[in-house]
């Protein structure tokens, strides 16, 4: 089977992006599983929307560094360059992002219906004459993310939560086999919170849709993700399961900001994989 088809669902290597002297991200390399659902997490500033934004091809990394992210088996960027034909891919990929995601003066389910660009005439997206079967996929995918009732509301009325929820809608209308959540539940009350979660969550595992979702707090990555990505000032610094992260690495790897992020009582031992806990206050204090 080729890699298109058989391969990992994003392949990152090297990835390194320098903003004006400052590395925002350093080296990253990791792979992510199709079908897998992990949590990106790190303090603020570690590079987490740097990273998702990389991902799903907003911006170039570094040139001559041979720096590259492959989804899908397909292109995204390689050596600072973004793809050519990065639309094809992005058809394959639901973006939820914390701000932005919908029209506000749109209708919810016109902003679902942007889901099917990929698929349908530029002419119906901008006339707003979408086929009947086309608007029952919108409406079925809204009740699925539980809702439904308020698909001719404008966008712009519905709560933080909602909006998050009809923009993993506009993924399943697109049948997105990836979606990257970049920081989803950030400014959410918790019952919204869990709320979204729950939903990407039973994506996840009736679709068997790739999540990678960044999270600021840490106590959702491990309720909801099998693995964690860390990120601290740029650098990858644990990838593996979330069972095994300890409370001495989240406290390293938070410091301060410790307090802020949801920490769970968490076993104090095993130490984690990949990861000690003193290379990583050597690399906070640094
Ligand atoms: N467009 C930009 N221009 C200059 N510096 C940037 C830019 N975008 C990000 N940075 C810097 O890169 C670093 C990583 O930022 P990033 O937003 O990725 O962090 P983050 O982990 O997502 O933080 P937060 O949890 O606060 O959102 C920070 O030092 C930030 O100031």
């Amino acid at each position: 089977m080729t890699d298109a088809a058989s391969g990992p669902a994003i392949k990152v290597a090297r990835l390194t992006k320098t903003f004006r002297g400052h590395r925002a991200l350093d080296a990253v390399s990791f792979e992510i599983g199709r079908g897998e659902m992990v949590a990106l997490i790190g303090a603020s500033g570690s590079g987490k929307s740097t990273l998702m934004r990389h991902l799903s091809g907003l911006i170039a990394c570094d040139r001559n560094d041979g720096g590259a992210i492959r989804v899908l088996g397909g292109s995204v960027q390689q050596n600072g360059r973004i793809a050519r034909d990065i639309r094809s891919r992005r058809a394959r990929i639901g973006v939820v992002f914390q701000q932005f995601n919908l029209v506000g003066r749109l209708s919810v389910i016109t902003n679902v219906l942007t889901g099917t660009l990929g698929t349908l005439p530029l002419w119906r997206v901008i006339t707003g004459r979408f086929r009947r079967v086309d608007q029952l996929r919108a409406l079925a995918a809204l009740d699925r993310v539980g809702i439904a009732e308020w698909a001719h509301r404008r966008a712009s009325t519905l709560s933080g939560g909602q909006q998050q929820r009809a923009a993993i809608a506009r993924a399943l209308v697109q049948q997105a086999e990836v979606i990257m959540a970049d920081e989803p539940i950030a400014s959410l009350d918790p019952e919204s919170a869990k709320r979204v979660m729950d939903t990407l969550a039973r994506i996840n595992a009736e679709d068997g849709t790739t999540v990678v979702v960044s999270l600021h707090q840490v106590d959702y990555a491990l309720k909801y993700c099998p693995r964690v990505i860390a990120l601290a000032k740029g650098r990858l610094i644990y990838d593996g399961p979330s069972a095994a992260l300890t409370t001495d690495l989240l406290a390293s790897l938070y410091g301060t900001e410790v307090e802020d992020i949801g920490l769970p009582d968490r076993p104090a031992a095993p130490q984690p994989l990949g990861a000690e806990p003193a290379a990583l206050r050597a690399l906070a204090a640094s």
